[in-house]
């Protein structure tokens, strides 16, 4: 069979055509201010198959989309304009509430944030696991990725920003260096496999990372998992880098921070979209040049809501702090009021992009990156949604 007959080019469909006139119509008036709740081509089609919007089979429909909770707007912390970013799909309290007792419980008992789990508790970072993935509502697969999500911020505050909890620019990569180990265990020769194993069990970070991953390999088929190891070690990349701007006291510039902000960035939890969800995106589709481009303008957007709504804290910190209107107003020598608006339209753009890009890879790609990318749209609502209450940002 020769290589063309084998290719297989999607019949074009009505939707196909909707989404093209759609790309290529110049804007009818003023761009669409709200966001909608779901991404455009993904939400349930009146003809083609149909996309499950939760694990399907025996037992599993009390896991669909809007089973419990309704979905909930994203509010707004004093001073953050209005985003262009959808809803929270879903605001299940008690879902939210169960999944972080058990997360705090498992910080405590292996060490994490010893003295401070006041803190955490009340940041409420299974709120945060409930509102970005409505497809499961099985606290379990929501405690996984939360126990990953707490380790990773943890491994930002003990190592490279919160000098109280021990950071020190000088140690940040060999302690990276050894937190990396604990996601993807190292394989040493026999006689020194004794020392690495006191290594992993001394540190709450390498503690917290080893256990968050391994809690989470019991829902992720092996190339999942690959893929959520690469991501997170581009997030220490991430780390090195802004530990290398802060031990040089510079400020980077605009394009600069913005290509750092996508590898220091929610994208490590962003990933395991499907893997919360009950289902794996096919690991061609997730390495697609465009579909990275779009989850990636997704995951820096979400890493910039970040940046808005952390101000505060941010300001009060004694520490040197990095976020886009700081380094925004560096450069372009404006208000602070200006840099915001500014760091707000870069936000508005990447995911106005996203939605576009998105909906037409939809089109064309598998139900399960239909699904994955319905998933990602989610997630930036419940993170913003998140951000607007956490009493993290908002104390
Ligand atoms: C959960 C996860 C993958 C975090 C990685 C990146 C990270 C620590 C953030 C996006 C948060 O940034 P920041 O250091 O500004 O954190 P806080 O504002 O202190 O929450």
């Amino acid at each position: 069979m020769s290589l063309l007959s084998r290719m297989t080019a999607p019949a074009a469909r009505h939707d196909v055509a909707r989404l093209v006139a759609t790309l290529l119509s110049p804007h009818q008036g003023a761009v669409r201010t709200a966001a909608p709740a779901e991404l455009p081509t993904t939400a349930a089609r009146s003809k083609g198959p149909a996309l499950p919007a939760g694990p399907t089979g025996l037992g599993t429909s009390a896991a669909r989309i809007g089973r419990r909770g309704t979905a909930v707007a994203g509010g707004g912390a004093a001073g953050v304009p209005e985003l262009y970013c959808p809803p929270a799909l879903r605001d299940d309290r008690a879902l939210g509430e169960e999944v972080n007792a058990r997360l705090v419980a498992w910080a405590e008992g292996i060490g994490l944030y010893a003295g401070r789990l006041d803190r955490v508790r009340a940041a409420d970072f299974g709120r945060l696991m409930m509102l970005a993935h409505p497809d499961t509502d099985d606290p379990d697969r929501l405690l996984a990725a939360g126990k990953c999500a707490l380790a990773e911020w943890a491994t930002d505050d003990y190592y490279c920003d919160d000098e109280t909890m021990g950071s020190a620019p000088a140690l940040l990569g060999a302690h990276l260096g050894l937190a990396y180990a604990a996601v993807d265990p190292t394989h040493p020769p026999l006689r020194h496999a004794r020392a690495v194993e006191r290594a992993m069990r001394e540190d709450p970070v390498r503690v917290a990372l080893r256990s968050g991953f391994t809690h989470l390999a019991r829902y992720a088929e092996p190339d999942q998992l690959a893929r959520l190891h690469h991501e997170v070690a581009v997030l220490f990349v991430g780390y090195g880098q802004e530990g290398s701007w802060r031990s040089q006291g510079r400020t980077p510039e605009v394009w600069e921070y913005l290509a750092h902000r996508q590898i220091n960035s929610f994208l490590p939890c962003v990933a395991m979209t499907d893997v919360v969800g009950g289902y794996a995106l096919p690991a061609a589709e997730y390495g697609d040049p465009r579909v990275r481009r779009a989850v990636t303008m997704a995951s820096t957007a979400a890493t910039l809501v970040n940046d808005l709504y952390s101000m505060a804290k941010e300001h009060h910190s004694s520490g040197v702090e990095f976020n886009l209107p700081g380094v925004v107003a560096a450069e372009e020598r404006c208000s602070p009021r200006e840099a915001v608006e500014r760091s707000v339209e870069i936000h508005d753009e990447l995911v106005r992009a996203f939605e576009t890009e998105a909906a037409a890879l939809s089109l064309t790609g598998s139900p399960q990156l239909r699904r994955f990318l319905a998933g990602v749209w989610a997630w930036l609502g419940g993170n913003r949604a998140w951000h607007a209450g956490s009493p993290r940002y908002n104390g």
